[in-house]
């Protein structure tokens, strides 16, 4: 079953279109991220899928309600974790739990939030006595206090330092096991590569991709090879392609090579190093990352924007 059907969705403000024919499904249990540049239609597209924006036109559907139509009872089964919260810093995390989680029907209790959020030693700080990354897993405990079905999240690691990223993901992921269907927004592409089951690539309101972050990056053919040229040695020699580039900013002159067939180029260069007694230096094969295929969907569509 799905969590979420979207079709033909479009919002416009004004002569601005912020969300144009756009139409996807979220599966029950999966995590989807939504990528796209600043003013891609993200928000709105979540707001709309929340309830808490019209849409212009096309149709959706979100735990089975219709967000327009659906008032307590949808309230009631999502959770959503904003990028500011409103919480008040007067108050301490106990507290700030038992005022959110009176807005729902069935609740967490205070202990169980704490302990999914790691913030029991805190539970009787004042929120404004947080730090940022605590403030952040208060916001995303509060977000789970009514055992919501579907959780969005904008941007849950923004602004965290490594650790703190990986034990939020740690977090969501543990959430998601107790099969919480979430939907978030992220800028960072390792965070979707990480959490997310599928992604869908937004650019000026448009879906400009969708697939797991494996498919997406499959899709892109180009795989980079790079070595370092040993000194006195013409790169002709080694059979590099003629489009190679040469790196000369460090120490040694870097050959880069962008290829569809990485497996012929790699063999003939290697083979030519190899039978000239060359040992090569540095060399790396990468594959595209999710980052690379998002800046050149996204890239293509923002024109010169970006
Ligand atoms: N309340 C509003 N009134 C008028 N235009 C708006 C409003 N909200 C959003 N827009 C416009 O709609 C477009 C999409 O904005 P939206 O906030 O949905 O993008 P986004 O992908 O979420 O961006 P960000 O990553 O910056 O949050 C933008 O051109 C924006 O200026």
């Amino acid at each position: 079953m799905s969590a979420i059907t979207i079709s033909g969705l479009r919002k416009t403000y004004g002569d601005n279109v912020a969300v144009d024919d756009l139409s996807f499904e979220v599966a029950d249990g999966e995590v989807y991220g939504l990528l796209g540049h600043n003013g891609a239609g993200k928000s709105t597209t979540i707001e709309i899928m929340e309830g808490h924006r019209e849409r212009t036109s096309g149709d959706v559907t979100v735990l089975g309600i219709d967000p327009e139509q659906g008032g307590r009872e949808l309230r009631d089964r999502i959770g959503i974790v904003l990028q500011t919260s409103g919480t008040d810093v007067e108050l301490t995390v106990r507290e700030s739990i038992e005022l959110y989680g009176a807005a729902y029907r069935r609740r967490r209790t205070v202990d169980e939030i704490v302990e999914l959020v790691g913030l029991e030693e805190k539970v009787d700080a004042r929120v404004g006595s947080l730090s940022g990354g605590q403030k952040r897993r208060l916001d995303l405990g509060l977000g789970i206090v009514g055992y919501p079905e579907l959780l969005f999240l904008d941007e849950p690691t923004t602004g965290f330092d490594p650790a703190a990223r990986r034990r939020s993901w740690e977090m969501i992921q543990g959430l998601c096991s107790l099969g919480t269907t979430v939907v978030l927004t992220t800028h960072y592409l390792d965070e979707a590569e990480q959490l997310a089951d599928r992604v869908g690539v937004m650019a000026r309101g448009k879906m400009v991709a969708e697939g797991t972050p494996a498919e997406l990056m499959s899709a892109s053919p180009t795989t980079t090879i790079s070595f370092e040229v040993p000194e006195g040695v013409d790169p002709d020699a080694l059979l590099v392609p003629a489009d190679s580039t040469f790196d000369t900013s460090g120490n040694a002159t870097t050959c880069v090579i962008e290829t569809a067939e990485p497996t012929r180029v790699l063999a003939e260069v290697m083979g030519a190093a190899a039978a000239r007694g060359h040992e090569l230096a540095g060399i790396s094969v990468r594959r595209p990352s999710l980052e690379d295929v998002f800046l050149g969907l996204a890239g293509e569509r923002e024109g010169s924007e970006q």
